[in-house]
């Protein structure tokens, strides 16, 4: 399968000359275009630091990230912010959300910053998605009076604006029941199933099990690489948990 994103010797550290702590050490990932990949590991492994430096999210400060032929730290800011916008999009735990503005709206704003579209295609493409995920009743309705999987149904309906390659997603459904959660999980595999690729911090292993492929971290390294597309959910739950066990994380 082709490349979307070529991660080579990604290092990165936080603090001072002298008293860096790494939090990536000389990381090596290809991700397939299309492909779900899933990142688990104990607190503090460098799973989110991967998914920032993976977006441009964040600087990396040694080693190169490719995103489909572009050096992403060749780029201005600028130039940064644009690919995010169109190209990816961003799922965290809790969306952050404006208040005093409807769901809708939300949804709207970031895609505003584009210039060639206009208002009334963005709402068009904001009701579809909402419709699609199921809320489509509630796009006037204020972020406070909602449920958290409603608002973060709005949440995916906001990173889809741009028609991305891929969706990075932090936790997603950490702040979910499980009922909420496994709806958002269905809403992403059906999302990937259209073809755009995920790459899903998790500390779930029933959340990692919707994913074709399961990055497994420890102390700022990709520990394990599991390819699981093949399996039944069933076994890709005993393969993670057995990997866990033998990781000891
Ligand atoms: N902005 C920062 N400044 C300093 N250290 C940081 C910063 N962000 C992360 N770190 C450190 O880098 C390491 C990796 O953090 P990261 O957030 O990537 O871990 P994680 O695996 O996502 O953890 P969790 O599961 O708890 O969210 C940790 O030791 C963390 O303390």
């Amino acid at each position: 399968m082709e490349n979307l994103i070529i991660g080579s010797t990604i290092s990165k550290t936080f603090g001072k000359a002298g008293a860096e702590s790494l939090a990536l050490g000389e990381v090596n990932i290809d991700l397939a275009k299309g492909e779900f990949v899933a990142v688990m590991g104990p607190s503090g492994c460098g799973k989110s630091t991967l998914l920032y430096a993976l977006s441009g999210m964040d600087t990396i400060t040694s080693g190169s990230v490719v995103f489909d032929g572009i050096a992403l730290e060749q780029l201005s800011e600028n130039e940064l912010a644009d690919i995010r916008r169109q190209r990816m999009g961003f799922i965290f735990q809790q969306p952050t959300m404006l208040k005093n503005l409807s769901i809708l709206d939300n949804i709207i704003l970031p895609a505003l910053r584009d210039a060639r579209k206009d208002v009334a295609q963005l709402k068009e493409k904001a009701e579809a998605l909402l419709k699609k995920t199921g809320i489509a009743e509630l796009g006037n309705r204020d972020i406070a009076e909602v449920s958290g999987g409603q608002l973060q149904r709005a949440g995916i309906c906001r990173s889809l604006m741009g028609t991305p390659d891929i969706l990075f997603a932090d936790e997603p459904t950490g702040a979910l029941n499980s009922k909420a959660s496994a709806e958002i999980m269905d809403l992403l595999v059906e999302i990937n199933q259209e073809g755009t690729a995920i790459l899903l911090v998790t500390h779930d292993a029933k959340v990692a099990a919707k994913a074709q492929r399961i990055l497994f971290m420890k102390d700022g390294q990709i520990a394990s690489d599991l390819r699981v597309a093949k399996e039944t959910s069933e076994s890709r739950m005993e393969l993670i948990n057995a990997q866990m066990t033998e990781l000891e994380i």
